[in-house]
């Protein structure tokens, strides 16, 4: 049995966050953990309020895992503040952790701060240089590189910005901009597009913490990382293509979509 660790934020609607990342496992048939960041009172409309973990309660968490469970792979989604960023990246070193994916959670798609404004600098500086890949959106690049990122050309000069942050690689994902869904992987080396259809829905909470737990798991699986991203791009367009219409918000990516059972 492989497996692998989320180290993020509970929402409760289940839509996004260590719910999201659980059920990607589960669906790769991966035995999952979990070391909760923060909690959020949220559903498919908003969130309510946010309640950080103490960092100490953090690291006991990983403490817990790691001497007992080492996971094949870590993704790590919303890490709140700057004291909870430093109690993760000593627990990195600590445990001497290497697969590690880091979506750098910034902003929920309804509007609210999952990660203080101030803790960007924390997070760039004491994160970055653990992860082997980096998965931020338009918006996050942006804010990483300190400078908008609309395009595709745009794209590819944040990843070789956020290379020089210490990531090993990187995916640009473009699920915000128009057009097919495009992603930039980077490895230091090459630029790859991975590109899929785009899908006419509303209902997307949660896409960017499905395809960071999506690519964490095939890693954990022992794929190598180029096929991760490939796998865990077609995983997520699975998860959009039969999004539920739940909720009276945007309703969340599905995860057990392909087994079917119908009276004939
Ligand atoms: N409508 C869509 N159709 C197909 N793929 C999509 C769509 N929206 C997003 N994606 C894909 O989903 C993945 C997540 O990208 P996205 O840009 O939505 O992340 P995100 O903004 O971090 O998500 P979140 O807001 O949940 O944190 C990417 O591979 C992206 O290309
Ligand atoms: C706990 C938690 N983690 C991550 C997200 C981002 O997901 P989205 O941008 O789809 O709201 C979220 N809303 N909540």
């Amino acid at each position: 049995m492989k497996l692998a660790l989320t180290i993020a934020g509970s929402d409760s609607g289940g839509g996004a966050g260590i719910q999201a990342d659980l059920k990607t496992f589960s669906a790769h048939g991966i035995y999952g953990m979990s070391v909760i960041t923060s909690i959020t009172a949220q559903n498919t409309m908003g969130v309510l309020g946010i309640e950080d973990i103490s960092p100490d309660m953090v690291y006991l968490q990983m403490k817990a895992i790691f001497e007992d469970l080492y996971p094949d792979a870590v993704k790590i989604g919303m890490v709140s503040n700057e004291d909870i960023i430093k109690m993760i990246a000593k627990g990195l070193k600590d445990y001497n952790v290497k697969n590690v994916v880091l979506d750098p959670v910034m902003i929920s798609k309804s509007g609210s701060y999952l990660l203080k404004p101030q803790a960007v600098e924390a997070l760039k500086k004491e994160l970055i240089p653990l992860s082997l890949v980096v998965t931020p959106n338009l918006m996050e690049a942006g804010e990483l590189i300190g400078k908008e990122v609309k395009s595709v050309s745009d794209m590819k000069e944040a990843a070789k910005k956020i290379l020089d942050f210490g990531a090993k690689t990187v995916v640009v994902k473009g699920g915000h901009l128009t057009g097919d869904a495009l992603d930039v992987f980077y490895d230091g080396k090459e630029f790859y597009e991975i590109t899929s259809e785009r899908i006419d829905t509303k209902n997307t909470h949660g896409t960017g913490c499905t395809f960071s737990s999506a690519i964490a798991a095939n890693i954990a699986l022992g794929h190598d990382l180029v096929e991760s991203i490939k796998r865990a791009k077609a995983y997520i367009t699975g998860a959009i293509k039969h999004s539920l219409a739940i909720g009276h918000g945007v309703g969340p990516t599905n995860h057990f979509w392909n087994i079917e059972i119908r009276k004939v």
